[in-house]
């Protein structure tokens, strides 16, 4: 996945499951296509096999969890998230969060199976314990924030540019991401300018009247 790079991440809204997942999924080819700027989907996983088969930007699972094949009722297996088309995960979501030993874990297993790792963190030193771990990207996203619609990069400019310059000291090879509160083109422009490669988001776009009239917004000042 190359950045710049818009990720947006489905969530459990009615808005973008089962069939609407499908449809907002088009919508984000078709302003990728039509921008040029990189964008992925992170459909639940049940919309996973259906939205990887109907587009061809990457799809990413929200979740994997630490177990190999074998007993693990309920569980999210990398392979089978492989399988049905994901092109890497999201890993210690804010809504999701994991221990630090499962999300290494996690992340060696999606390394091994070449799927793309987004490790997401809430502040300045979980994004440089993360950077250490070597993902290809970290999203930071301060909790506080998610969904309010008041944007981190307005916001909290500093965990940005607090994250750029550490995860540059830990490992300059993992690309910084941001998220909560996203929705415009001008939040955007900030993140980018405070030295992100990309953004993390949900609801901005997701809650739109028109997701394709929001997504090409966001996308207008890459
Ligand atoms: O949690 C987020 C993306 O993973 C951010 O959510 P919002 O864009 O709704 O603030």
């Amino acid at each position: 996945m190359e950045t710049p790079i818009v990720i947006l991440n489905f969530k459990t809204y009615t808005e973008s499951t089962g069939k609407r997942a499908l449809e907002l999924a088009g919508a984000c080819q078709e302003v990728a296509d039509e921008t040029g700027v990189n964008i992925a989907v992170a459909p639940q996983h049940m919309d996973l096999q259906p939205v990887a088969e109907a587009v061809d930007i990457p799809v990413l699972a929200q979740h994997i969890d630490p177990i190999d094949a074998g007993g693990h009722t309920g569980g999210v297996l990398a392979e089978c998230a492989l399988e049905a088309g994901a092109a890497g995960t999201l890993i210690n979501h804010s809504e999701k969060r994991m221990k630090l030993a499962d999300i290494e874990n996690v992340i060696s297993r999606t390394r091994k199976l070449n799927m793309a790792s987004v490790v997401c963190t809430n502040n300045v030193s979980t994004t440089a314990a993360a950077a250490a771990l070597k993902p290809d990207f970290v999203a930071v996203e301060p909790p506080e924030l998610i969904g309010s619609g008041i944007p981190v990069s307005k916001a909290e400019p500093e965990v940005i540019t607090g994250s750029v310059s550490a995860v540059q000291d830990i490992n300059p090879d993992v690309s910084v991401l941001c998220g909560a509160g996203i929705s415009t083109g001008e939040d955007m422009r900030a993140a980018l300018d405070l030295g992100a490669e990309g953004v993390l988001l949900a609801s901005g776009i997701i809650l739109a009247e028109s997701p394709r009239d929001a997504l090409l917004d966001l996308v207008s000042k890459v």
